[in-house]
């Protein structure tokens, strides 16, 4: 895989750097610099005690990790978070416990999320009277079926697609 440097600044002097658990991985996992309990359906903020300075052409990606989301409901409220190439501060995550019943216990030094590297692009928006038709069109949300979860009534009602 190829890489990119990126200079960082450890703002707690305990946290071990982001790094990747195996070589192929693309997500350098992330740690909270404090002991956090999330109540059903409850959501915090957390510290990674790192800060960054992404080169220009790059975002990083703050994704939730699938163990602790399939395990315990944990995940990231605004999944993926943006880390800004410009931001200077610390990298922070919230967190959302999803688990309908049980609680989610985090300690300080706990793995939590994963921060993905990846070029991005600024797009140039060029407005224009008329966009060029496709075999899409603007069919979505569901509109080349697969509801596996709805039922036959649901769908007859109409649930799970846009209502206008
Ligand atoms: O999970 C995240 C998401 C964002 N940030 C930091 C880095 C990012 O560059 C900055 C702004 O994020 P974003 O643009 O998503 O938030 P906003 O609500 O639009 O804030 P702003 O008005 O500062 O752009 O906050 C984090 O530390 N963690
Ligand atoms: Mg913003």
């Amino acid at each position: 895989m190829s890489s990119v440097q990126v200079l960082l600044s450890r703002l707690d002097p305990d946290v071990p750097l982001p790094a990747y658990a195996r070589p192929g991985d693309a997500g350098a996992d992330l740690v909270t610099t404090s002991d956090i309990v999330l109540q059903p359906g409850e959501r915090g903020v957390v510290g990674t005690g790192v800060a960054i300075a992404l080169p220009p052409g790059y975002a990083g990606f703050v994704h939730p990790r699938s163990g602790l989301a399939a395990r315990a409901g944990l995940s990231v409220v605004n999944t993926p978070g943006t880390i800004d190439a410009g931001y200077r501060g610390e990298i922070k995550v919230c967190l959302i416990n999803h688990d309908p019943v049980h609680p989610v216990k985090l300690a300080r030094g706990d793995r939590i999320a994963q921060l993905v590297v990846q070029r991005v692009e600024h797009a140039e928006f060029v407005e224009v009277a008329e966009l060029d038709a496709t075999e899409r069109g603007a069919g979505g949300y569901g509109s080349t079926g697969g509801h596996a979860t709805l039922g036959a009534d649901a769908l007859a009602a109409g649930e799970g697609t846009e209502k206008q």
